[in-house]
């Protein structure tokens, strides 16, 4: 079909609330039954053949109640990944030749699945799979991952109508907005199933094939969207699902001559970890590969004096525990001048954070539930157990932990008067907030330490009431955060109106959800078709 298309105009998926006696509510309760109560293999998908493979078995189990398994996956070997390279490699020219309408209509019909009827499964998954409370889980996946779709959509539709502005006289000029040649490897993390899913199916979209491997503590939910974007009608061979730890897929992949692009969301220590792969394989490859990384943050919440102290507390308490503090845009560091803090502030919040419920998220009457595995746990136990000794930190709320059923963290509040100190720098990715409590008049002095003590710039919100102070702020704080806010939490980015990515050691800040994203999965040939060719050498100033 030649005709140049208009897709949906896409507008963002309404948030389910789950309030008691709604029938979301009793759909969802049905699915976390069915889900907990019947651990299940979590195969492969290579070629759109389901398989476990020969690696080493991972279970996966419920981090509010460890002892719950949700099913058991097998690390893929060197031939699983050979095999899914190969598969999409094979794959990828009948998906080239697809029209964009046709890859478009996968997607949008994924979106509506998923708005529909896998909704209550893909948040019970979540839920299950990543300790998320309804409201979170819901928020992620499905909200968030039907806005990726439906909106990358619309920004892909808009990059291929793309064309040059200018023709010269008898010349016409097109842009040919091709896919890589090769294949994408996706490496998802285990925090947002929204991103896991988007990470293979952007580049997808865009005409490319790929290799995904997700976070192990993800695949549950990982299995499940496969099948859902099978049956969305997603080609065999097309995004290949590898499980496990993916050292020996890393091995295959980030070596092989045809890797086109790594699409990655994680910690900062593993993209460094990848990106210096590719910088030593650079010669063996037929392109260069694109490298897209969205990593850590150490991410702020800075108050003015003229801040309004109820924004404030809100913005905290949400934005530093919600997720238990595992986002990557959680404010773990907090600036707060002495007159709010010491004006009644601290005994509020304190309260407040003391107050938070916390437990077994299928109960849906918690705030917060449990840290993700063991490794989470034993680093934010550390650090706790570490600010608990020093001198300059006070801890002034929470402080607690216990593994004995969950991956239990209490929400933590840290006091600390040394700026420098490594509760200010370190990304501890839990329900743990430094605070620093700064005088008044030294609200600048604060801001120029505060703006380049860690080495990440992901998230940051400004709460001030005062207009100079939020004009001076956002100039003094430009390059901190890849995503400011005002008068707001520093979570909870909504795809099609805040644009995601950091920028320093947080990533390379491609915007996810975003046409600047989508254009890295898109190599440009630039045509020129003389009309009227010209037919002598010679120019007229030659006479
Ligand atoms: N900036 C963002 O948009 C964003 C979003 C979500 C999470 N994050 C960050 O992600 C981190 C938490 O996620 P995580 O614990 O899953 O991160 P992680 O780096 O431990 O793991 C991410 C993924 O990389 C895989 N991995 C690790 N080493 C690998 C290798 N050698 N080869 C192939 N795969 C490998 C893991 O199995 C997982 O799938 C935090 O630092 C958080 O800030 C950032
Ligand atoms: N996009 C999410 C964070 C993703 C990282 O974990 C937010 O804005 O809170």
């Amino acid at each position: 079909m030649d005709a140049v298309t208009q897709v949906p105009t896409p507008v963002n998926e309404p948030v389910h609330s789950y309030a008691p006696g709604s029938p979301e509510r009793a759909r969802l309760e049905a699915k976390l039954k069915e889900l907990g109560e019947n651990p299940v293999d979590l195969p492969m998908t290579i070629g759109g053949t389901k398989r476990m493979g020969a690696g080493a078995p991972f279970d996966v189990v419920q981090p509010h109640a460890h002892a719950k398994r949700l099913g058991t996956g097998r690390n893929a070997t060197r031939q699983d990944a050979q095999e899914a390279v190969d598969a999409a490699l094979a794959a990828a020219p009948g998906w080239r030749a697809m029209s964009f309408d046709d890859r478009a209509a996968i997607i949008l019909r994924a979106a509506d699945l998923l708005a529909g009827p896998w909704r209550e499964t893909i948040a019970a998954a979540t839920m299950l799979g990543q300790s998320k409370t309804a409201q979170q889980a819901e928020v992620d996946a499905p909200c968030e991952l039907i806005d990726f779709w439906r909106f990358n959509v619309a920004y892909a539709r808009q990059i291929l109508a793309e064309q040059p502005p200018a023709n010269a006289p008898q010349v016409w000029n097109r842009m040919d907005h091709r896919p890589l040649e090769g294949f994408v490897y996706a490496i998802t993390p285990f925090n947002f199933t929204a991103i896991a899913v988007n990470l293979p199916t952007a580049p997808a979209l865009m005409g490319n094939v790929v290799v995904w491997k997700p976070s192990p503590t993800q695949t549950r939910a990982a299995v499940l969207m496969m099948e859902l974007l099978e049956e969305a009608g997603l080609p065999k061979g097309v995004i290949n699902l590898l499980t496990g730890d993916g050292l020996e897929v890393s091995e295959v992949a980030l070596t092989h001559p045809d890797l086109a692009g790594v699409h990655f969301t994680g910690s900062t220590r593993t993209f460094q970890h990848l990106w210096k792969t590719v910088g030593n394989n650079i010669e063996n490859y037929k392109t260069y590969p694109r490298l897209v990384g969205e990593t850590g943050g150490k991410d702020f919440v800075v108050a003015h004096p003229s801040a309004d102290t109820a924004v404030l507390r809100t913005a905290l308490t949400r934005g530093a525990f919600e997720y238990q503090g595992q986002k990557c845009s959680a404010t773990s560091r907090a600036y707060i001048p002495r007159s709010i803090w010491d004006g009644g502030f601290k005994e509020a919040f304190v309260a407040e954070t003391e107050g938070l419920t916390m437990g077994d998220v299928t109960d849906l009457d918690h705030f917060i539930g449990a840290l993700i595995d063991e490794r989470a746990f034993a680093k934010n136990k550390a650090a706790i157990d570490r600010a608990k000794a020093d001198p300059t930190v006070e801890v002034v709320a929470g402080g607690s932990y216990d593994d004995s059923v969950g991956y239990f963290v209490r929400p933590t509040v840290l006091v600390c008067s040394d700026p420098d100190n490594e509760v200010f720098r370190e990304e501890y990715f839990g329900p743990i907030l430094a605070v620093h409590v700064y005088e008044d008049d030294r609200y600048d002095e604060m801001l120029t330490q505060m703006e380049s003590v860690s080495q990440y710039a992901l998230t940051g919100s400004v709460i001030a009431n005062d207009r100079q102070a939020v004009a001076h702020t956002m100039d003094k704080l430009r390059y901190a955060a890849g995503n400011f806010y005002v008068n707001d939490k520093s979570t909870g980015a909504v795809v099609g109106q805040q644009p995601f990515g950091g920028g320093r050691a947080s990533g390379t800040n491609d915007k996810a959800g975003a046409k600047q994203n989508l254009m890295r999965w898109s190599s440009t040939r630039a045509i020129k078709e003389a009309l009227l060719p010209p037919t002598d050498y010679r120019y007229p100033h030659m006479g």
